[in-house]
């Protein structure tokens, strides 16, 4: 809880890189924010490293073993609801093919596609960031 009663959660994600490629997730019709792009992760549960928790949800909802290899500033965000702490990961596959368990779809794209999605709005500051590592403007 913040200081004003709002509920603020702690989310991992994760960057997953392939062949030049970026892995995006879109939220489904029954999840909140419907439709939405983000990457993949989820809720940190107590006791949990942020390390910890994107390898169980990364396995959860993709069927895929991960290999982190770097992090992105964290970044919070304030929807109307609640408040979200993102922590953001580079990662690779480690083994598996991907399965989809909880999105409506997915799609790897090179990095300057990436703003062509409509995101999560809590992502548009971490797809920055890791657009200007990649050398890449966002307006
Ligand atoms: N996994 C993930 N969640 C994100 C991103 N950006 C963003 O705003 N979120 C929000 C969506 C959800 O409200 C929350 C993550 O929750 P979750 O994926 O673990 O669980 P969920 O949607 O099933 O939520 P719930 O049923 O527990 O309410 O963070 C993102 O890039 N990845």
């Amino acid at each position: 809880m913040t200081a004003t009663g709002i509920k603020h959660i702690q989310v991992t994600c994760a960057i997953i890189e392939r062949d030049g490629l970026v892995l995006a997730a879109q939220r489904s019709a029954i999840m909140a924010m419907p439709y939405k792009w983000e990457l993949p992760g989820g809720k940190i549960d107590p006791g949990e490293s942020a390390e910890q928790c994107l390898r169980r949800e990364i396995f959860e909802e993709l069927g895929i073993r991960i290999v982190i290899d770097g992090r992105l500033p964290a970044v919070t965000h304030d929807y109307p609801t609640f408040r979200i702490t993102l922590h953001p990961f580079m990662a690779c596959i480690e083994t598996g093919e991907i399965v989809l368990h909880e999105h409506a779809a997915m799609i790897w794209l090179p990095p300057e596609k990436l703003p062509t999605l409509d995101w999560a709005e809590a992502d548009l500051p971490v797809i920055r960031t890791y657009l200007a590592q990649c050398g890449v403007a966002m307006r």
